[in-house]
């Protein structure tokens, strides 16, 4: 469920004219998705997204993400536009929240991608790196490794997630330290491209989505983050090789990661199955029961850090 705000309809018709898209035909709450409000709004100049910005995601940030977005969306990246008023804004004010519309993409979100969806994911994610390594914008990486220790202190007691956890993660921020690579390639990336923030039609990408994580670091730790993602099963406890070496295959295909990066991935993905980790069992712990929103299971994370951690894990990543 995710639509915490309504929207009265006078103030939806004297938004939707400031923006040459025609009147108002119809606005219908979006189930999907746990953070925003999303509304699938139809006027007579077509289907757009109206999404309203409840509070992680902060007003400070969406002139950075608006420009983002402008920015793929002109590279021939499959994003959506961000639609800009008569007067240029794309930010607007609606039911006390900041909003924006928009462009609506065909295309459906994966729940458990083919092989061949991702390669085409692998190659979405390269064409989209290609898009950023000159880019200019910049955003502190706030889920970044820099952070962890803070989150992990933050989210409360470990182990009544799950018993053990807190050793567990403990053991592996100290790893993570002393191991954290230093100079590898870094930029703009999405750092959250979960299959659920893909749409696709067959296996053609049709959108990448939800850019709201997205921050500067390092491009390698984007594809560890996406490998994570995509190749496990629903527990975390296998890693499918075909689906893993579609990715890669796809990815190398655009971008030529260096040996260093190559050579970084497990460690990389190890820290990436730990920031899902810790956000999942910040949110276990504070979500109460009987909220909205779904908690998602924060163990198929620890599995896949266990699986990184294996002296065999660079082969997981085998094009
Ligand atoms: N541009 C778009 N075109 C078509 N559908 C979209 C678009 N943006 C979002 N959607 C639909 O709305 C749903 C929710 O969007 P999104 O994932 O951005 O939600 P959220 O609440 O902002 O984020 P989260 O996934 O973190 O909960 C998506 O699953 C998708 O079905
Ligand atoms: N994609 C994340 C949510 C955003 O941090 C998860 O599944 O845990």
């Amino acid at each position: 469920m995710a639509v915490y705000t309504h929207v009265d309809p006078d103030e939806l018709a004297a938004l939707v004219a400031r923006y040459d898209i025609g009147t108002v035909v119809s606005c219908k709450g979006i189930a999907e998705g746990v953070e925003n409000s999303n509304y699938l709004l139809e006027t007579t100049g077509g289907r757009f997204i109206l999404t309203l910005y409840e509070k992680r995601v902060k007003a400070d940030d969406l002139p950075f993400f608006v420009a983002l977005l402008d920015h793929l969306a002109r590279a021939g990246c499959a994003v959506p536009a961000m639609i800009h008023d008569r007067e240029g804004a794309a930010i607007q004010r609606i039911a006390g929240r900041s909003a924006c519309v928009i462009q609506f993409l065909p295309g459906i979100s994966l729940t458990h991608p083919t092989p061949g969806q991702c390669a085409a994911a692998g190659g979405a994610l390269g064409a989209m790196h290609r898009a950023l390594a000159g880019y200019s914008g910049a955003r502190d990486n706030s889920m970044g490794h820099h952070h962890w220790r803070a989150i992990a202190a933050g989210a409360g007691d470990l182990d009544s997630v799950l018993p053990g956890l807190q050793a567990e993660v403990d053991t592996e921020l100290d790893w993570l330290d002393a191991h954290w690579p230093a100079g590898l390639p870094r930029h703009v990336i999405h750092a959250d491209l979960f299959p659920d923030n893909v749409l696709m039609l067959g296996e053609t990408v049709t959108g990448l989505i939800d850019f709201y994580f997205a921050a500067t670091d390092f491009r390698a730790y984007d594809v560890a983050i996406t490998h994570a993602s995509w190749c496990f099963s629903d527990d975390g406890k296998r890693c499918d090789q075909g689906r893993a070496s579609a990715l890669m295959r796809g990815y190398l295909g655009e971008v030529a990661l260096s040996d260093a990066e190559i050579a970084a991935l497990p460690l990389l993905a190890r820290g990436a199955s730990l920031r899902f980790l810790l956000t999942r069992a910040h949110d276990w712990i504070h979500t109460p029961a009987g909220a909205l929103v779904t908690r998602k299971d924060p163990s198929p994370f620890l599995e896949r850090l266990r699986r990184y951690r294996a002296d065999d894990a660079a082969a997981l990543f085998a094009a």
